[in-house]
């Protein structure tokens, strides 16, 4: 698994370590890792032209500490000190002393001194930064030649570390080096966008995992969650999956959810709905019927709303069910918030960004920009797990942490792709996993099959369903 903690739980490990060891010895290794980080990135260090952003704090002290080493083995490091009279005083005269430059950021030339860097380090603002980018760096940042490469100390600057959101002028790195701990804002989107890829230092601080406010499953951590038919397996006791989705003009989301479900590990998935001859025509193994779902037979899970249309009845009867039911898609928005917090088994709801913001009463943009909030806040609503689908699909329930996906590919962005992946979760619900396991452990192997399936180029959903197999299989084998 991998956690992340944020800040306020960091600063309370911070302090331990402190009032344990000697003074600065965390700030050292945090600088000793980001110019290990930096020397790997540029290969050859003697002779590198390295720019240093220096903020007002202990993030820059972390990147004068870093270019101090970087220049004892023969950069040529100059620094840009933004708050040239707060700068961290030991980092500063470090850096003097290894034959770093140092230039104020006001000054005409320090643009220049940035434009001309092969690495440039941001050292603006960490864990401490509020807001986005302020004028003068944001002018400094924008100056950087376009294939240079940029990296983060601790967080881009102008990412928020516990949530992601970026309010204003950000710092893009190629990598982000973060100490002691993942920051959730390194994790979900926009913030991850900015991180770049992510490198963890470990400064030897202690965090109880109690503490983490996301998580993310690991390859490990799927292959013990997924459902494993045992040999008195029959089909009835892997568990039956009810899906109720499509119309008889629009019968491809319930082609589509189909084929999920039949990849999620349930024993067989039973049909309930006008598209079933497209669904036989295709998947001749699904069990079909027409009437209401409620007299369709035994299921241990339902999977409602994909291309249903207004059909608020056949949504009714399954939200009346006493066994997990996952909505998704049009189902969203014909189930009440009352009914569904009066429900007692467990419910999964999987809105894409659209869908969240509609049932908010937001913005979609709101919606992408403050994900984390977005998500807790329709689990509280609802009572419910939530799955928000989107660049970094994150699972919310009412309590513990939220999870986030690390599988995504921007390709599963394609017409029919949530169809498949309600399929297949309702159909880890149905096998026996928990509302949050079913959806984590389906938005893992739906980003993973869309991989897969499209290897850099575009894929079809049914592409997607058709490689879940493989994914399974990819998981399996860490086992
Ligand atoms: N907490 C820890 O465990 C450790 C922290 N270290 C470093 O220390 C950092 C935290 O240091 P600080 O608490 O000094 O905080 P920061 O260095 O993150 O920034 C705080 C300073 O920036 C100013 N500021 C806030 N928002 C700003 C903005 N948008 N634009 C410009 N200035 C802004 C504040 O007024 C304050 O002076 C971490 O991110 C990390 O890099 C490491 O040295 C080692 C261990
Ligand atoms: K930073």
């Amino acid at each position: 698994m991998r956690n992340a903690y944020g800040v306020e739980s960091v600063r309370a490990a911070e302090r331990e370590v402190m009032a344990r060891g000697p003074e600065g010895a965390l700030m050292r290794r945090a600088a000793a890792g980001l110019a290990a980080e930096c020397a790997q990135l540029l290969g050859k260090v003697y002779g590198a032209r390295i720019a240093l952003l220096v903020g007002s704090g202990d993030n820059g002290g972390d990147a004068l500490y870093a270019g101090a080493k970087l220049a004892g083995r023969g950069a040529g490091v100059t620094a840009v000190l933004l708050a040239p009279e707060r700068t961290h005083a030991g980092g500063l005269a470090a850096l003097r002393a290894a034959g770093g430059t140092v230039v104020d950021g006001s000054e005409d030339r320090a643009e220049g001194v940035v434009a001309r860097a092969r690495l440039v380090v941001d050292g603006i603002v960490g864990i401490g930064g509020r807001g986005g980018l302020r004028e003068r760096a944001a002018r400094l940042v924008a100056a950087v030649a376009g294939d240079a490469l940029v990296v983060a100390v601790d967080v881009p600057s102008g990412v928020d570390a516990d949530t992601g959101e970026v309010h204003g002028e950000a710092v893009r790195a190629d990598v982000t080096v973060t100490f002691g701990a993942y920051k959730p804002g390194l994790l979900i989107d926009p913030g991850r966008e900015y991180a770049g890829a992510v490198r963890l230092v470990d400064i030897g601080l202690e965090l109880a995992s109690g503490e983490r406010v996301l998580e993310a499953l690991q390859y490990a951590d799927v292959a013990g969650l997924l459902p494993r038919p045992s040999g008195e397996s029959d089909k009835y006791r892997r568990g039956v999956v009810g899906v109720v989705a499509g119309s008889a003009r629009y019968p491809g989301a319930a082609v589509l959810c189909v084929a999920g479900a039949l990849r999620g590990g349930a024993g067989a998935v039973r049909y309930v709905g006008p598209a079933a001859d497209a669904v036989i025509a295709r998947f001749p193994e699904t069990l079909v019927s027409a009437g209401p779902p409620s007299k369709a037979g035994r299921v241990q899970a339902w999977v409602v709303g994909p291309g249903l249309g207004d059909d608020g009845e056949r949504l009714r009867d399954v939200v009346a069910a006493d066994v997990p039911v996952l909505i998704d898609a049009d189902g969203l928005r014909l189930a009440g918030e009352r009914e569904v917090r009066a429900r007692r088994a467990p419910t999964l709801l999987t809105p894409h960004a659209g869908e969240a913001a509609a049932l908010l009463g937001v913005s979609r943009e709101e919606v992408e920009s403050a994900r984390l909030s977005a998500v807790r806040e329709l689990a509280g609503r609802y009572g419910a797990t939530v799955l928000l689908k989107g660049s970094t699909t994150l699972v919310a329930s009412g309590e513990g942490p939220v999870r986030v996906n690390p599988t995504g590919t921007p390709w599963l962005a394609t017409a029919g792709s949530g169809d498949v992946l309600s399929g297949l979760a309702g159909s880890l619900l149905a096998a026996g996993l928990d509302a949050r396991d079913a959806g984590a452990v389906g938005a893992y192997l739906h980003g993973l099959a869309a991989r897969h399936a499209s290897s850099g180029g575009p894929v079809a959903a049914q592409d997607v369903a058709d490689a879940i197999p493989a994914a399974w299989r990819d998981v399996r084998r860490t086992d």
